[in-house]
């Protein structure tokens, strides 16, 4: 039979939210703690547990379908590998960083120093890009640490909340690049393979969907039930069902979670009261 091989990483920051995206498309794997290689029970999927850092070599050699993997990996090894979709966790850039102490103005101060780093590839094009020459100092792990034992003058690693780099002394002083998960594709995924990952990407989207959404009850004077229609950013026009209380109905529709408070404010200004806001739990379009 058919099966869609999926890489996710064994363990570390994607872990747990790989397992989970699957989990909520209605795929249960087992979570890898022992088997590198597990079968989905209720979906023609195989689940490879690898290193991060290995992952897009696996999908440029085709050896797995597709993965979640970090964008900026793909910037650093991903050489011809599409992505299918963003997933929206793990977001965090890739920056350099100087000692506090240093006087940062352009970065054309940054010429001729030593850089360490973990993203040779990316450091390489981004100061190619910018005409200016560095010394990269490839290390694996521990990035934030070089410049107070000597090893560089400067870094490129990842930020998120920017608290490593305060923890060492440091300050982002350029940034490089945002990066998220991402839902990659081998270049070598077969006809059949790419059926399946049509269907499961069919339900990363339902997924994803309802993550930034919410579902939204209210009651309304009838009378101002235009009002509040045209406050609500409606997939298709709000669903209004009549209530036992003459002249007042109920309101429901579908906010999104980013303009969620901005609408409420407005609702209620409006005339809505008892509002609901549930979660969403699928959106099929
Ligand atoms: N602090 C962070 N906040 C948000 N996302 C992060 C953070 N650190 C890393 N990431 C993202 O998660 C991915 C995996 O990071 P993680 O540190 O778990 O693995 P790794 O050390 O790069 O790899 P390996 O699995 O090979 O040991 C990174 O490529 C990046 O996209
Ligand atoms: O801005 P912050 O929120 O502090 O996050 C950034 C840190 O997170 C990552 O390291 P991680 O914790 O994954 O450790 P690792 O070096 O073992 O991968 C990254 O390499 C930075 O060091
Ligand atoms: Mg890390």
């Amino acid at each position: 039979m058919n099966t869609l091989k999926i890489a996710i990483q064994k363990s570390g920051r994607l872990h747990d939210e790989s397992i989970q995206i699957l989990k909520d498309c209605g795929i249960s794997v087992y979570n890898g703690n022992d088997q590198l290689k597990v079968t989905a029970s209720n979906f023609p999927l195989e689940v490879y547990y690898l290193r991060n850092s290995d992952i897009p070599q696996y999908l440029i050699d085709g050896v797995v379908d597709i993965a979640i993997v970090g964008d900026n990996l793909l910037v650093e090894k991903g050489q011809n590998i599409q992505i299918a979709e963003k997933l929206g966790f793990s977001k965090c850039k890739v920056s350099v960083a100087v000692p506090k102490i240093f006087d940062y103005n352009t970065i054309q101060d940054l010429n001729g120093l030593r850089i360490a780093t973990s993203y040779p590839k990316t450091v390489l094009d981004f100061f190619n890009s910018k005409g200016i020459t560095v010394d990269i100092h490839q290390i694996s792990g521990s990035v934030e640490i070089a410049p107070n034992i000597g090893l560089s003058d400067a870094i490129v690693d990842i930020v998120s909340s920017g608290s490593t780099l305060f923890k060492n002394g440091l300050k982002e002083v350029e940034v490089i690049l945002q990066s998220e998960a991402v839902l990659a594709v081998s270049p070598q995924i077969s006809e059949e393979a790419k059926a399946l990952l049509n269907k499961l990407q069919f339900r990363i989207q339902s997924v994803l969907r309802s993550r930034k959404s919410k579902y939204i009850l209210m009651n309304v004077p009838n009378h101002k039930i235009n009002n509040i229609s045209n406050i609500l950013p409606v997939l298709k026009s709000p669903t209004v069902m009549p209530l036992a209380e003459k002249g007042w109905s109920s309101v429901h529709s579908v906010i999104e979670e980013d303009t969620f408070w901005e609408v409420i404010d407005q609702l209620k200004e409006a005339g809505a009261e008892g509002i609901l806001i549930c979660p969403i739990e699928k959106m099929v379009l």
